[in-house]
């Protein structure tokens, strides 16, 4: 808990991320993998979605985050939301470097990665080639449309292990990130939260929260 503290304080993060830490780890070993983050409620997922590039589907944004809630802390909720965004912008004081550097912080240090594509945003672009680089999961989401053709080097990138890249309906979505979370990620929150409900009660260790 001390280092993932001292870590953000080196990297100069605001107040306001300070207060959303994941945590505190009950030890640092335990802190190393996703199951158990997953039981104490720290696993994180970074959500991309378009801003800049046009608020279209916001919306569907916010839809999905609420969906990942079922498998971890969604660190990227105000993509989802303007007046997240809004609160969250005035605590950097709309300075885009700080906007800049606060991502990144939050990409990675993140468990996952899942991005919805089908409004281009330069932004979510950067933000993926970033992960690709930190080397993370991630799940890229399409919805086939004649007038926003995906980027090849979005789709040319999937792998089929660790960059996922998935045409889908609104309604294939649960299927879709199970099969991600379960298969790729390899966490599974209902035999977590079995396991949990057997031992110890991981809402104590994190202070009431709850997935
Ligand atoms: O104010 C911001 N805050 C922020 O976190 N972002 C990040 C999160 C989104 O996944 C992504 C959107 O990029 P863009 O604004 O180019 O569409 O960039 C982008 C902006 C605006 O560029």
């Amino acid at each position: 808990m001390f280092q993932r503290l001292i870590y953000y304080f080196q990297n100069d993060y605001s107040k306001y991320q300070l207060s959303r830490l994941p945590g505190p780890y009950p030890s640092e070993e335990q802190s190393l993998t996703a199951d158990f983050d997953l039981k104490y409620n720290m696993f994180t997922i970074y959500f991309c979605g378009s801003i800049r590039g046009g608020r279209q589907d916001a919306d569907l944004y916010q839809r999905i985050i609420k969906k990942l809630k079922k498998y971890g802390k969604v660190l990227t909720e105000f993509v989802g939301s303007d007046e997240l965004m809004g609160e969250l912008d005035a605590t950097l004081d709309n300075d885009e470097v700080k906007i800049h550097n606060n991502d990144i912080g939050w990409l990675s240090t993140s468990s996952a990665v899942v991005a919805e594509v089908t409004q281009p945003s330069l932004g979510v672009g950067y933000e993926l080639g970033r992960a690709v680089a930190m080397d993370k999961k991630v799940l890229c989401l399409y919805r086939p449309q004649p007038d926003k053709l995906l980027s090849a080097m979005i789709r040319g990138a999937n792998n089929d292990k660790n960059f996922l890249c998935r045409d889908y309906e609104e309604s294939e979505l649960d299927t879709l990130l199970e099969n991600f979370f379960q298969t790729i990620v390899g966490i599974n929150p209902e035999a977590a939260q079995d396991e949990a409900s057997n031992g110890a009660n991981p809402s104590e260790a994190v202070g009431g929260e709850t997935l």
